[in-house]
C-alpha cells in the first residue's frame, strides 16, 4: 500500500493536522480573541504538526483517535494519502538536566520495564494501521544530554537506561510503514565545535548498536527550540559558535555522521523560528522565549538533498514549563527575564504566548 515508501519519506504524503491542536486552537484560543486575530489563529490549526505521546495513556487516546482520523481521511480518497505524525516521548527519568518536562517514570521505579510496554504498545498500534505511513521523532532532549550534560548526576544515572531504552524502540518501531528521526538538540546545543563530533560518535553509536534499522532515516533538530533555518548574520547570543542557524547544524553534521556509518538525513523544527534574532538574552534560554514567531509551514521542498522537511514539533502554543516556583516541576529557565511568565506547566496551553507566536509569524498569516 501507500505507506511503505522508500527515500524521503515525506514524499508523496501529506502531513496530517490532527484534532487535538485544533481543538486546542478553537476551544482555548479563539473563544478570548476577536477579529483578524481569530481568523488567523483558525488559520494556525490547518498547519500540521506531531502529537506528543508524553503518557502512556495518549497511545490509546490521542494517537487511536488520529490514526482512525487519517485512515478514513485516505479511505475517502485523499491524494496525496495523509501520514501521521508523532513524537515517542516518555523515557524514565525524561528530560534529566531540567525539571520542566519530567515524565511519568523513573528508573528506580521500574522505569525501564515501563517504558517498554509503552513502546510494545505504539509497535502494536503501527502495525494495526500499517496502512498508513507514519513519522515518528524519537525522544527530544535524550541523546543530546548524554553529549553535554553528564556531569549532571540524573543525566548520568541515566545514561544507560536513555540507551537501553532507545535500542529498544529503534528495533521495535523499525516497521516498513515508519520513518524514525532521532532527537539531535539543536545549533545551540550539539552545533558547538565542543560537542558536534562526540554528538555524531554518539548517535552514529546508537544506530550501529541497534542494527542500523532501515525505519532510522536520521536526526530531528531545533525541536522545542527557536533557531532559523539560513540566517544572513549570527544573533548576538550565538557568538561564538560558527554554527549559528539549523542549516549550518545539519551540514556540519552530516559528513561526520556519514565518517562515522550513520548516513542520516534531517527535518528541522520550524514551528517557533519565524522572528530572528529572537528576544532571548542568552542561546540556552530554552524556556518559554520572548520575541519568538510561527515560521516556516512544513514542506518536503527544503531545496537541500540531506533535509528530508521543515516540520512544526512542537506545537506552538504548548508551554515549556511553568513559572510558578513552587511548583514540583519548576525549572529557573521558565522564571528568566527572557521567559514569557506567568506560564503554566509544560504542555498546557499558554494563551499568550500563542498569541506572541501569530503576532510575530514569518511567513505571516
Ligand atoms: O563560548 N563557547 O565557545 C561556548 C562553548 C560551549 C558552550 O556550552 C554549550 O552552551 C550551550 C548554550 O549556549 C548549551 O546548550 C544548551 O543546553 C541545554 C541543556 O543543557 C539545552 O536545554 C534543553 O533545551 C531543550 C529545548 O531545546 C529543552 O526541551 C530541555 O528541557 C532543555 O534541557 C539548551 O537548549 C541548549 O541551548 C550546551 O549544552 C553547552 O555545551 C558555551 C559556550
Ligand atoms: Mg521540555
Amino acid at each position: 500500500g501507500t505507506a511503505t515508501y522508500s527515500g524521503n519519506p515525506f514524499v508523496g504524503v501529506n502531513m496530517w493536522a490532527n484534532s487535538y491542536y485544533a481543538s486546542e486552537v478553537s476551544t482555548l484560543a479563539i473563544p478570548s480573541m476577536t477579529g483578524a486575530m481569530a481568523t488567523k489563529a483558525a488559520a494556525v490549526a490547518k498547519v500540521p504538526s506531531f502529537q506528543w505521546l508524553d503518557k502512556f495513556s495518549t497511545i490509546n487516546t490521542l494517537m487511536a483517535g488520529t490514526l482512525k482520523d487519517i485512515r478514513a481521511a485516505n479511505k475517502a480518497g485523499a491524494n496525496p494519502p495523509n501520514a501521521g505524525l508523532f513524537v515517542v516521548y516518555d523515557l524514565p527519568d525524561r528530560d534529566c538536566a531540567a525539571a520542566a518536562s519530567n515524565g511519568e517514570y523513573s528508573i528506580a521505579n521500574g522505569g525501564v520495564a515501563n517504558y517498554k510496554a509503552y513502546i510494545d504498545a505504539i509497535r502494536a498500534k503501527l502495525i494495526e494501521y500499517s496502512d498508513i505511513r507514519i513519522i515518528l521523532v524519537i525522544e527530544p532532549d535524550s541523546l543530546a544530554n548524554l553529549v553535554t550534560n553528564t556531569n549532571v548526576a540524573k543525566c548520568s544515572n541515566a545514561a544507560a537506561a536513555y540507551r537501553e531504552c532507545t535500542k529498544y524502540a529503534l528495533q521495535k518501531l523499525n516497521l516498513p510503514n515508519v520513518a524514525m528521526y532521532l532527537d539531535a538538540g539543536h545549533a545551540g546545543w550539539l552545533g558547538w565545535p565542543a560537542n558536534i563530533q562526540p554528538a555524531a560518535t554518539l548517535f552514529a553509536d546508537v544506530y550501529k548498536d541497534a542494527g542500523s534499522p532501515a525505519a532510522v532515516r536520521g536526526l530531528a533538530t531545533n525541536v522545542a527550540n527557536y533557531n532559523g533555518w539560513n540566517l544572513t548574520s549570527a544573533p548576538s547570543y550565538t557568538s561564538p559558535n560558527p554554527v549559528y542557524d539549523e542549516k549550518s547544524f545539519v551540514q556540519s553534521f552530516s559528513p561526520l555522521l556519514n565518517a562515522a556509518g550513520f548516513p542520516a538525513k534531517f527535518i528541522t523544527d520550524t514551528g517557533r523560528s519565524g522572528k530572528q534574532p529572537t528576544g532571548q538574552i542568552e542561546w540556552g534560554h530554552w524556556c518559554n522565549a520572548i520575541g519568538t514567531g510561527f515560521g516556516m509551514r512544513p514542506t518536503a521542498n527544503t531545496g537541500l538533498d540531506i533535509q528530508d522537511a521543515f516540520v512544526w514539533i512542537k506545537p506552538g502554543g504548548e508551554c515549556d514549563g511553568t513559572s510558578d516556583t513552587s511548583a514540583v516541576r519548576y525549572d529557573y529557565h521558565c522564571g528568566l527575564a527572557d521567559a514569557l511568565q506567568p506560564a503554566p506547566e509544560a504542555g498546557q496551553w499558554f494563551q499568550k504566548y500563542f498569541e506572541q507566536l501569530l503576532t510575530n509569524a514569518n511567513p505571516a498569516f
